[in-house]
């Protein structure tokens, strides 16, 4: 049974939901000829934009090796803008300009500079300035020094943050170096490690759920909650992104960060404020409470797999090996699925079922809360049959919402049990406005200096520190952990049915 959508009423007329515009500033894009640039950045300085919250006085200069001049750009900014169907205006389309270079030259750094100052004097950025890497991370470092070097970095009449978009590091020592490296040119105040899944709103509203209501906490913890299952799964393939992806694989490029981040948002305990550090500290504890890897059967709990061909006619797709970019011989994972166990007092014994794909059956992102069964039946005579236990479920996306399942009596004079699924949807809530897109969100903070929602090095490492055994046993091709094959848009490799208690349970349909 499943139930009329849910009468929503909002009231958001607080203060504090009032969004104001950050003061002076221009945002510097590396990697502006990118495709993170184009489909995600300058779409979302646009939303900024339209909703009056890009600083007044701002200014973006994109940075790349590809010669342009301020007018192609321009019009990159229009045409990737068209594509959402947006319009833009001179207005917004002045504001923009470019710097071309090699990273490795003190010229280009040289000629940003003067970029930043001219900005400064037409637009009244005052020298306050949002380095945005977007940039393969064999970048990071040399952007930094390089903009270290040109005093860009110093904070004495204006601020300079940085924004360091993931993999922050390919293992623990890289991500260590990496750390050490940048802190000789930036203070952790002034790094801003991205990882926008805490960007997405519905990621968010998980700590809203958890700690501003009193009916969901007390239920929260092993002696109601049986397991919980989050999943991240994608149709797309791997797309024009092989020469970074086939290195880095899903347990790096989805699980190490964003995956991690959203058990830890499920599971963390609650801070007494909602301030970055107060707020950062309980999911580094989290984090460091998963049990390690290290010493467990991980033939037991982990399984990789890759795409291969479609086997269905109506949706052909070629296999992973055969995409543009990629190794025929590639051993890197397109799936990964987990069982982690948080060896704390609340979540003792309670399954974290976790799973993440490239080519499965559809885009869907969703945590799956299943509570335990009730301790006795006084239905049994009546219904010798079990009940179906409480699932709540948080729909990250696409459809982003939130649905309870309970048990409830059918209508009719028997005693009759009928399943009801309670949805919302978040399109309800804001009643024909779009969600903000989680880059909108993020960009925003860090304009403001909010480090909230960016990641803490001490987390990153912590994340790190766990996969560590993972990867070194699929380095060295262990018998335990083999590489799986699933067709392309099938639900995974069927040994991942495996991880659920032998094959007892099942995974959540994609
Ligand atoms: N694309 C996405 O959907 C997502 C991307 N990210 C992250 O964002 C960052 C950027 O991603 P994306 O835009 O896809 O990357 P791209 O591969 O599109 O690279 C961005 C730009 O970097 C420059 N570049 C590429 N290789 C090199 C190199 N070896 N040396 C110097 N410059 C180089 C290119 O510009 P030019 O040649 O003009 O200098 C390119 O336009 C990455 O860290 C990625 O992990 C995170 C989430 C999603
Ligand atoms: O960070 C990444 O995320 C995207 C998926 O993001 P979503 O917001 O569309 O769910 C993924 O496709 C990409 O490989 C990865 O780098």
């Amino acid at each position: 049974m499943s139930a009329k959508p849910m009468t929503v009423s909002y009231n958001c007329r607080e203060q504090l939901c009032v969004e104001s515009a950050p003061g002076p500033g221009a945002i510097v894009i590396f990697g502006a000829s990118g495709d993170l640039t184009k489909r995600k950045l300058l779409p979302a300085i646009y939303a900024l934009f339209e909703r009056n919250l890009l600083p007044e006085k701002f200014a973006v200069i994109g940075v790349a090796r590809t010669e342009m001049s301020n007018e192609d750009f321009q019009e990159e900014v229009r045409e990737a803008m068209l594509v959402n169907g947006d319009t833009v205006t001179e207005e917004f389309l002045h504001r923009f300009s470019y710097v071309a270079g090699q990273y490795t030259e003190a010229d280009t750094f040289a000629r940003l500079q003067t970029e930043l100052e001219r900005v400064s004097e037409v637009h009244g950025t005052e020298g306050n300035a949002l380095f945005y890497l977007a940039m393969p991370p064999t970048m990071f470092e040399p952007i930094v020094k390089g903009l270290a070097e040109q005093g860009l970095l110093e904070e004495e009449e204006a601020w300079a943050r940085v924004i360091i978009e993931k993999p922050f590091g390919h293992d623990l020592e890289s991500a260590v170096a990496l750390d050490k490296s940048l802190k000789r040119y930036i203070k952790e105040s002034q790094t801003y490690r991205i990882d926008h899944y805490l960007g997405k709103e519905t990621v968010q509203n998980i700590l809203m759920l958890r700690f501003a209501n009193s009916i969901f906490e007390p239920l929260w913890n092993h002696t109601y909650i049986e397991k919980v299952e989050i999943t991240v799964a994608e149709e797309l393939g791997v797309e024009k992104r092989a020469g970074y992806y086939d290195k880095a694989g899903a347990l790096r490029d989805m699980f190490q960060n964003h995956m991690v981040q959203m058990l830890s948002l499920i599971a963390m305990e609650p801070p007494a404020v909602f301030e970055a550090d107060a707020y950062r500290d309980e999911i580094a504890k989290l984090i460091s409470s998963i049990r390690p890897l290290e010493g467990q059967d991980l033939g037991n709990i982990s399984v990789r797999g890759q795409y291969v061909e479609s086997v269905d006619s109506d949706r052909p797709a070629a296999g992973y090996r055969k995409e543009e970019g990629v190794d025929p011989r590639s051993q890197t994972e397109t799936y990964v699925a987990l069982k982690l166990f948080i060896d704390n007092w609340r979540w003792r014994g309670v399954p974290f079922y976790m799973r993440t794909g490239k080519r499965l059956p559809k885009k869907s992102s969703e945590i799956a809360i299943t509570f335990k069964p009730i301790p006795h039946s006084i239905f049994k005579p009546i219904r010798p049959k079990d009940f179906n236990q409480n699932v709540l479920l948080l729909r990250m996306q696409p459809h982003e919402g939130m649905g309870l399942s309970i048990e409830v009596k059918a209508p009719g004079s028997k005693l009759c049990v009928n399943t009801l699924d309670m949805d919302f949807s978040y399109s309800d809530f804001m009643q024909g406005e779009d969600i903000p897109d989680a880059y909108e969100r993020l960009i925003l903070d860090a304009l403001l200096g909010d480090q909230t929602l960016f990641v803490r090095n001490d987390t990153v490492e912590a994340s790190w520190q766990l996969f560590m055994p993972l990867i070194r046993a699929w380095d060295a091709n262990l018998e335990n952990v083999p590489l799986c094959f699933y067709p392309a848009f099938s639900e995974g490799p069927k040994e991942t049915n495996e991880i659920l208690e032998g094959g007892s349970l099942q995974w959540r349909k994609i």
